[in-house]
């Protein structure tokens, strides 16, 4: 039997990108087709590493190829992906910008951003860490790196801050630049100074995501990134309390505000409910149940998931090594990997639209 590239193509363009709304071959996403008699191989080429759709849309293509060619073709499909990206983000080398916000303090926010960053570079994605919480910068301890001091390097001629590298991603924290023991008087000027130094003066090199840990709350640091750099959309941690939900709404409110429009990629409820180690089917909703993806519906963001309260991410954060490195198959990473592929969907998503306006 003889086929065609064309019959391919006509083919594939029934299948759907179920997120982007529109079929494979329209959005580029079919590559090096090539036939030979009766065996067929082409590229799909996903928006992300971490999709989590890979699967599903692999099923779809040979399908596809079985009831609109033949079953009798020999179909070998490579599932790859080019992380998309919106014009500019402001800084070189850079595809998209993450935030990671929360209204209130101590709910787990550079918990999801570190842990967030690691799921991504797992997936096989380029990824780097900003810690921008000068008043209190957690990814020293978090990546066990308390006292470890950038280095500088000439990059084109120009002097640059070398981000330190672990656990397969780039990170750079206000905190690598202070003392720990000497409280920082920060005054407005310095934090926009300090803050835009962490992006435009690091060589990032190529990062598909560059994930930013804000301090809680709205303040001169939130400013200063989102109307220096086009963050491409902002995670929202909040715990399941009513304090919490209601400092969490007045964050959304900022990234929503005409004069910053950020998108909200969805949230994130952290210590949801309380699993004891030896019972882990219990499941213990301590702070109310539901408070999380009842905030998501509100403002039509997506719920991006919930991670329990447990004693294995604390302490895998204070000893220096994230859940998601520490046990990398244990059910809190794993919940925090499903997070990552819904926030690198969003982001997928968000491009798509703002590439046809
Ligand atoms: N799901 C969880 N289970 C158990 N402990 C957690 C969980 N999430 C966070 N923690 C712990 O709670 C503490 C506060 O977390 P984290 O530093 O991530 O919060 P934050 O919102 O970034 O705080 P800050 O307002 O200081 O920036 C840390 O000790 C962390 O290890």
């Amino acid at each position: 039997m003889t086929i065609t590239k064309d019959q391919v193509l006509q083919a594939l363009s029934h299948v759907e990108e179920p997120d982007l709304k529109k079929d494979l071959v329209t959005l580029n996403m079919i590559q090096d087709i090539n036939i030979d008699g009766d065996k067929l191989s082409f590229s799909v080429i996903l928006t992300t590493p971490a999709c989590p759709l890979k699967g599903l849309i692999e099923n779809a293509c040979r399908n596809a190829i079985a009831h609109f060619i033949s079953k009798e073709i020999h179909v070998d499909i490579n599932m790859t992906s080019r992380v998309t990206t919106q014009k500019n983000t402001g800084v070189p080398g850079v595809k998209n910008i993450i935030a990671v916000a929360s209204g209130k303090g101590g709910v787990g926010k550079s918990t999801v951003a570190a842990n967030l960053a690691l799921a991504l570079a797992q997936s096989g994605a380029q990824v780097g860490l900003i810690d921008a919480d000068i008043y209190g910068p957690s990814v020293p301890i978090m990546f066990g790196l308390e006292g470890a001091r950038p280095l500088a390097s000439q990059v084109d001629g120009k002097t640059r801050i070398e981000p330190i590298e672990k656990y397969g991603i780039k990170l750079l924290s206000i905190g690598f630049f202070t003392d720990p023991n000497q409280p920082v008087p920060w005054r407005g000027p310095m934090v926009s100074t300090a803050i835009k130094q962490l992006f435009n003066d690091a060589d990032w090199g190529e990062l598909d995501y560059l994930v930013v840990d804000l301090p809680p709350g709205t303040g001169d640091i939130h400013i200063t990134v989102t109307q220096t750099f086009p963050v491409t959309g902002a995670v929202i941690v909040t715990t399941p309390q009513n304090v919490a939900l209601a400092d969490a709404k007045k964050g959304i409110g900022m990234f929503m505000m005409e004069s910053i429009n950020v998108p909200i990629l969805g949230v994130v409820e952290n210590m949801a409910y309380f699993t004891p180690a030896e019972l882990p089917e219990n499941k213990y909703y301590i702070f109310g149940q539901n408070g999380g993806r009842k905030l998501a519906d509100l403002i039509s963001a997506p719920f991006l998931g919930e991670i329990p309260l447990v004693k294995g991410i604390s302490e895998s954060g204070d000893a220096g090594t994230p859940v998601v490195q520490e046990e990398q198959h244990g059910p809190a990473a794993t919940e925090f990997v499903r997070i990552a592929e819904r926030v690198a969907q969003q982001v997928a998503i968000v491009n798509a639209k703002r590439s046809l306006t």
